[in-house]
């Protein structure tokens, strides 16, 4: 069964075509880089195989369901298996390290249980995530207010609370753009190594075209909302990247 599916699928704002008959399997385990300039579309098929948006034309299957065939508790449950690092990582600053990481379970547990756990959490579910912040090398940071961490740190929080979930899919909208080189690679580094050890699809969207190549074995451009490349991380060479990248004077007058 695979990851995702996705069959003649546009995506429409308005009048405006965000994504455009595309055509992507995905398959466990795979881990795959999206590329292409701001605008392309990455964020919005990230929220596409997040069944965040649904689409206007076609067929999205996502862990071989249909969604638009799906009641909203069986979309839930189908999105609990799905794990979303966003653009800003989506920390709350005023709440401590376990907190924020708790609240990667709120979709599974009812929101009653969640705010119980919050305030009195079980002794085996804080072991549970001491044992992934150790893992991910900030295990001291547990009891931190998350504002009092540093960027590359409160990206391994955004990291921690996604595994907490114990997802089959991790989906990465670009969460290295805020931080240093060496940071961004030793996190790109981080995420494909946790995903190839606990077999889990990882989709990442990144601007580094140096670190899409060197991590991922495959790699999605966007150019327009179309796929102008799909294919492995050696074969994408100078002519697909100028074919990905290279603006047009429309482009260049929006
Ligand atoms: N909710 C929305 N309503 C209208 N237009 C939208 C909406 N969301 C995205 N768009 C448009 O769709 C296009 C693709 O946006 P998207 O955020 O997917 O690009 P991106 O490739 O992720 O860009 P970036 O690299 O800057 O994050 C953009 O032109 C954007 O303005």
């Amino acid at each position: 069964m695979a990851s995702f599916h996705l069959s003649n699928t546009s995506v429409q704002f308005g009048q405006f075509h965000a994504l455009k008959s595309l055509h992507i399997d995905i398959q466990p385990a795979e881990r795959l880089a999206l590329i292409g300039t701001s605008g392309s579309g990455k964020t919005t098929l990230l929220k596409l195989l997040n069944a965040q948006i649904t689409a206007s034309q076609g067929e999205v299957q996502i862990l071989g369901e249909k969604v638009d065939t799906l009641s909203p508790k069986r979309l839930r449950q189908l999105r609990s298996h799905i794990a979303f690092i966003p653009q800003h990582l989506g920390l709350i600053s005023n709440l401590r390290v376990f907190q924020n990481i708790m609240l990667g379970r709120v979709g599974k547990r009812s929101t009653l249980g969640t705010l119980r756990d919050l305030a009195m959490p079980a002794d085996e579910e804080m072991q549970k995530i001491f044992d992934i912040l150790n893992s991910l090398g900030i295990a001291e940071k547990l009891y931190q207010r998350t504002s009092s961490l540093s960027g590359g740190q409160q990206q391994r929080v955004a990291l921690a609370r996604a595994l907490y979930q114990n997802p089959e899919v991790l989906l990465a909208d670009e969460p290295v753009s805020a931080v240093d080189p060496a940071r961004a690679r030793s996190m790109v580094q981080l995420l494909n190594k946790i995903a190839s050890e606990n077999k889990l699809t990882l989709i990442m969207s990144i601007h580094n075209i140096e670190l899409a190549q060197e991590f991922f074995p495959r790699v999605i451009g966007l150019r327009g909302g179309e796929i102008s490349y799909d294919g492995t991380n050696s074969q994408l060479d100078p002519a697909a990247l100028e074919r990905i990248y290279k603006l047009n004077t429309d482009e260049l007058s929006q």
